[in-house]
């Protein structure tokens, strides 16, 4: 192995050739992955910039996974390439790519202590007992689990045993992270704790994480960088903000929540729900038809809507707002909207 593929495991990470000057931390060109019979990823192009929080979003089987393990060089690619820094990595092993992955379900080792899990990676490398154990010890601390150190992985809950894969992931010094579903086996309260402990490492810690969910919740709370993917393409590759407020087809709009999707002059628009009000004047109304269902969510209701033509959609209005002036399921409505607040789609 040569100090352009050491992933930086004794001491300091030494950067890859050209590294410092790379504006992205993941390149994909034209990457696709074929399985007999079946396109999984179909020429997709990405670019994550330097120390990025990159979420893969998309529905079940749209090819956010083998995205991540092509990048992680578990799977190989049927085309393209694979740049971490500006080093075509497309043909290197796991270990010489500056990667490291969390699994879903932590894959600890059971027989060993949190500590000799961390350290394990360190072993396989060559470094020595008392190096190891230090380092371990300094990454357990970072995730908060130093206590921990001598406990093996059953007798530490779900929660701990994520901190300790984090650790385990960190301690080869990788430039990117590759983290698969790594909330889903949380409860929901350890799940937004995790959230926010997952965005401060990647601060502290200054290197690119790039996160496969199929939660727009989460996507939306962390990423810098959320790809919406569909059958094996990216349908859009933007800030949060931007596919909130611009999604380019009826796909993203949908699929990240929060939007109608109406017929518009030509061609779909999306309207958020959150912009839209509820009224019963005709002459305003861009759709009437009656209330479908009323959802108390807090500082939030939601109330739905089918149209006279079938369709439906929803109103999101504040909580004042609707007790102001209350509406039942089976009353008849109308939703109303600014022009401005209508955002035309692609398709
Ligand atoms: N080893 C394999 N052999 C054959 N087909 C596969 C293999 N792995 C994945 N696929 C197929 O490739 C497509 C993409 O799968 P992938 O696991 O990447 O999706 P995903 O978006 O991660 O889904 P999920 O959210 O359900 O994990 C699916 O149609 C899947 O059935």
């Amino acid at each position: 192995m040569n100090a352009h593929s050491d992933p930086g495991v004794s001491g300091t990470p030494v950067p890859p050739a050209g590294y410092k000057d790379a504006p992205y931390d993941v390149e994909l060109v034209a990457v696709s992955k074929s399985y007999a019979g079946t396109i999984a990823v179909d020429t997709i192009s990405l670019r994550i910039p330097k120390a990025s929080y990159c979420c893969l979003l998309g529905p079940s089987g749209c090819g956010k996974s083998t995205t991540l393990r092509m990048i992680a060089g578990h799977e190989p690619v049927s085309a393209g390439d694979i740049l971490i820094g500006d080093r075509n990595v497309t043909d290197n092993p796991p270990i010489a790519r500056g990667t490291s992955m969390m699994f879903q379900n932590y894959a600890l080792f059971p027989h060993m202590s949190a500590l000799d899990n961390v350290a394990y990676s360190l072993k396989v490398r060559g470094v020595p007992k008392d190096e190891r154990r230090a380092r371990a010890r300094e990454f357990l601390d970072l995730v908060q689990m130093g206590q921990y150190a001598e406990r093996p992985p059953a007798l530490l809950s779900g929660g701990q045993q994520q901190r300790v894969a984090l650790a385990r992931a960190l301690i080869t010094r990788p430039r990117v992270l590759l983290l698969d579903e790594p909330l889903s086996a949380l409860d929901p309260f350890l799940r937004e704790r995790m959230r926010g402990e997952l965005k401060r490492l990647q601060r502290e810690l200054q290197i690119s994480f790039v996160h496969v969910t199929h939660s727009q919740d989460e996507a939306m709370a962390l990423a810098d960088l959320v790809v919406v993917m569909e059958a094996g393409h990216i349908r859009q590759a933007a800030p949060a903000r931007d596919i909130f407020e611009k999604p380019n087809t009826a796909f993203v709009a949908r699929f990240i929540g929060g939007h109608n999707v109406v017929p518009g002059g030509n061609g779909s628009i999306a309207v958020r729900a959150d912009r839209c009000r509820i009224g019963s004047s005709a002459d305003q109304a861009r759709l009437t038809g009656h209330v479908s269902s009323v959802e108390y969510l807090g500082a939030l209701v939601r109330v739905g809507l089918i149209g006279d033509n079938g369709l439906e959609a929803a109103a999101l209005i504040s909580d004042r707002t609707f007790f102001a002036a209350p509406v039942e399921p089976g009353q008849a409505a109308a939703l109303t909207w600014s022009d401005e607040d209508a955002h035309a789609l692609a398709d």
